[in-house]
């Protein structure tokens, strides 16, 4: 369980300045300790748990990069916020990279030092209660896979920064609604969020759909328009598809972020704006660059924190949390009585690879809601399987199938209902099998099942938990 007591850990080997932070934070009422090196740091962290950790780059025993790479790899909760000089910029934009939550330049303000503290609080109890809800839902998102959390850690660490955050995925993999939810955890949440998709529109009229125009600009301009830059003062602007600017438009783009000014098309003005730029692509970037498709100046500008979204079949059982949300949605919506999926009709959806992702699962989910009835949805009301993927069925690590798992293929004989094994259990006696086959070292069983060590420490935990109030 996450702590997020207000304990502070200072780590500065330089006695004066550890002193004056010190005294910076004081009146906050904190617990505020202080330490000069690395080793001391970590000793203090592992027994006295802060909540955040404010870390000199140079340490008399290493740099602060490497005692942050020590936090994030041993899953310590707590958020790290790095101070650094104008020399070790660099390698305070690592940091931020590698998760830290902030990093401050010296000198500071006692202010600047507070608030990013006060903010990294914030954080980290945000984290928390997401990790008592069981973190199965974020912002809008479902999903609890170790490939999603990692998603949620770095939208939470970002969205309270200005930082540009460049979202990539394959179509259909949430990349907007990961916008959305950089914009509503923000302090920019009070403002606007405007979006563009690039690819939705002409490319001659881009431009002006982005930084405006006054009226007679062009042809077919018959009234000043503001663009979306200028609508998004003071909140963020969503640019999805940002790989399609033309390269006129990808020079103007990298003017306006180097400039934090927009001129509308057909104005001699310069208006300074505060915008904050989320963008995504479904493309590969680095391919686009190396085509000469798109700018590598402007692919390092925005490219600041990047934000992987996984295909839906690299999630784990995700897609069947967000295959039972949609189900009993559409469900309610439609005046339906499905209450869930066969065991069968489960295996199934483990099994298909989801090229549309979450919107072809949402549109798959929502005709078969639409076209049938009953309380239990099965595979044969999806008609998306008759072209013949395989269901899932779990690999004991000794090497045999389960029985009772699958064998639900079209043309193959189906087992009786009451041989049918629920998946809950089919799941366990496979996870337990490869502890098992692997001497019980869970990351060994993990990386044989194809999963993260922490989806078994998860599952683990949850048995432990019937268990116990089971009274076993
Ligand atoms: N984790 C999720 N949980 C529930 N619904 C989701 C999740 N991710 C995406 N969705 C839903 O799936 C649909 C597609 O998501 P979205 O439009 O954000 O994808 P995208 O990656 O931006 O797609 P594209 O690249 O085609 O623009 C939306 O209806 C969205 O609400």
């Amino acid at each position: 369980m996450i702590r997020s007591e207000p304990k502070v850990l200072l780590v500065e080997d330089t006695c004066a300045l550890a002193e004056t932070y010190k005294a910076y934070l004081a009146p906050q009422g904190w617990d505020v300790h202080a330490v000069s090196t690395g080793a001391e740091a970590m000793a203090f962290i592992g027994r006295e748990a802060p909540g955040v950790v404010v870390l000199d780059v140079n340490l008399p025993d290493g740099n602060g990069l490497d005692l942050l790479r020590q936090i994030k790899a041993r899953e310590i909760p707590c958020e790290v916020v790095i101070i650094t000089g104008k020399a070790s910029v660099s390698m305070a934009v690592e940091a931020m990279r590698e998760g830290a939550f902030d990093f401050v330049m010296k000198p500071f303000s006692a202010d600047r030092l507070r608030v990013t503290i006060r903010n990294a609080f914030d954080r980290l109890n945000l984290t928390n209660r997401l990790q008592e809800l069981g973190s199965d839902r974020f912002e809008g998102m479902i999903g609890r896979s170790y490939a999603m959390q990692t998603v949620y850690r770095i939208i939470g660490n970002a969205a309270p920064t200005n930082a540009t955050v460049f979202i990539t995925g394959e179509s259909g993999t949430g990349k907007e609604l990961c916008a959305h939810a950089l914009h509503q955890l923000s302090k920019r949440s009070g403002g606007p969020m405007i979006s563009i998709n690039c690819a939705a529109i002409p490319r001659d009229l881009l431009e002006s759909e982005i930084f405006g125009h006054v009226k007679g600009a062009f042809t077919g301009a018959l009234a000043d328009r503001q663009g979306a830059v200028l609508s998004a003062d003071g909140g963020t602007l969503f640019l999805d598809e940002v790989c399609e600017m033309d390269a006129r438009l990808q020079s103007k783009m990298l003017r306006f972020l180097q400039e934090k000014t927009v001129q509308r098309v057909g104005e001699d003005k310069v208006r300074p704006v505060d915008v904050r730029i989320v963008c995504a692509t479904n493309r590969d970037p680095i391919g686009e660059v190396a085509a000469g498709r798109f700018r590598e100046d402007l692919y390092y500008r925005l490219h600041v924190v990047p934000v992987e979204l996984p295909a839906l079949r690299e999630r784990d059982d995700d897609v069947i949390l967000i295959a039972r949300h949609f189900l009993d949605r559409f469900s309610r919506e439609d005046g339906k009585s499905f209450k869930g999926f066969t065991p069968a009709c489960e295996q199934r959806l483990l099994a298909y690879p989801w090229p549309g992702n979450i919107r072809q699962l949402q549109n798959v989910i929502r005709s078969a809601v639409v076209l049938n009835n009953g309380e239990m949805m099965d595979e044969t009301m999806l008609p998306v399987f008759a072209g013949g993927a395989e269901p899932a069925v779990p690999v004991t690590a000794g090497g045999e199938a389960p029985t009772g798992a699958g064998g639900s293929g079209r043309g193959t004989s189906r087992p009786a209902p009451e041989a049918i094994e629920p998946l809950d259990q089919v799941i366990r006696r496979t996870i337990e099998h490869a502890i098992e086959a692997c001497g019980g070292n869970i990351p060994r069983a993990a990386n044989a099942l194809g999963v993260s060590p922490s989806t078994l420490y998860r599952r683990i935990q949850i048995w432990g938990q019937e268990r116990e109030s089971a009274g076993e």
